[in-house]
């Protein structure tokens, strides 16, 4: 009952599905509903690698929102791309960046994984995609995570001259361990979808996007028989120390970003990077 009069909040699509964004124009990211399930599929959709942006994360810290007002049984957090989850932060966020534009990102990043890490509802990252730096915090702030096989994920921020905030440490060593994470962290180590499996940085590996979506599903059948309540208040204990990390030292963070990215040999080095990923392909 509950549910019915919190979902008649979206508009309805023929194939029971409700979509909407929350600019009213689908772009960045498309939200869909399933009208049976009221599970939400948030679609990250900025090609060609789903960088994140400023525009991008704005839109999906929006949406997120939307979803804790609306009520959303569930989430899974995808790709629109089959090769790419998500690049992580756009580089040109951070190269050359204007002050006012690169607080408004970081600002936008920070909220984002509050919002993610910290919703109601049970959360599943359907990796379907490499998913580098912040395209694995993302998906390190899901409660699970499918990933398709034969991709790549993990924090590489050491081998591009940079260093990992605390927030996406924390988000790492919540699920893979201290030393686990200490060895991945210092190394740039980004692991196969194999190797992740093992460590338990991811819970289950599929065959391909269709596989991994309906894998993504069956997660939320698990607290079929559980009080949403008690559930959601549990991952919020269990959960709190971690946020309000980040929560009390936002400001102190933003300053740490800023200075550490406006180093001229952090410069130089994303500079380098860039033309370096100009230059390679991945398969
Ligand atoms: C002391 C306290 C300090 C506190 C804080 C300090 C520092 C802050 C730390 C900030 C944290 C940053 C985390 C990040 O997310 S950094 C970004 C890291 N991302 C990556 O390393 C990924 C790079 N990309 C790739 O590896 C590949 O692109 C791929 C994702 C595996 C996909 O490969 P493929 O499908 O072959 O696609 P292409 O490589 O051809 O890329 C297409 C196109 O997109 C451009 N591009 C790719 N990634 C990015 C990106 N992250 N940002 C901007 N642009 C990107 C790539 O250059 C191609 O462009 P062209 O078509 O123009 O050539």
């Amino acid at each position: 009952m509950f549910l019915r009069s919190a979902l008649s909040l979206w508009p309805l699509a023929r194939n029971g599905t409700r979509s909407y964004s929350s600019t009213g124009v689908t772009k960045l990211v498309a939200v869909t509903v399933d009208d049976q399930t009221g599970i939400a599929t948030v679609n990250l959709q900025r090609p060609p690698v789903n960088s994140l942006n400023l525009e991008l994360l704005t839109e999906l810290s929006s949406s997120l929102t939307d979803l804790e007002k609306n009520k959303s049984r569930g989430i899974i957090l995808k790709s629109y791309s089959d090769a790419v989850f998500s690049a992580g932060i756009d580089i040109l966020e951070m190269y050359k960046c204007e002050e006012e534009r690169v607080t408004l990102f970081w600002s936008a990043l920070q909220e984002v994984w509050i919002k993610l890490y910290g919703h109601f509802a049970p959360t599943v990252a359907c990796i379907n995609g490499h998913a580098p730096a912040g395209g694995c915090l993302l998906a390190l702030s899901c409660e699970y995570r499918v990933m398709v096989k034969e991709k790549t994920i993990g924090l590489n921020e050491t081998k591009l001259g940079i260093v990992a905030p605390q927030w996406f440490i924390a988000s790492l060593v919540n699920i893979i361990g201290q030393r686990q994470s200490e060895v991945a962290l210092t190394t740039g180590k980004m692991f196969t979808t194999e190797e992740a499996l093992r460590i338990g940085l991811v819970d289950e590996m599929a065959e391909n996007t269709e596989d991994a979506f309906s894998k993504s599903l069956e997660f939320f059948k698990k607290f079929k028989n559980i009080s949403p309540f008690a559930r959601a208040q549990t991952k919020a204990f269990i959960r709190e120390s971690t946020i309000q990390a980040l929560v009390k030292n936002r400001e102190k963070d933003l300053k740490m970003f800023i200075n550490e990215i406006r180093k001229e040999n952090v410069q130089k080095g994303l500079g380098q990077y860039l033309e370096s990923l100009k230059k390679r392909k991945v398969s």
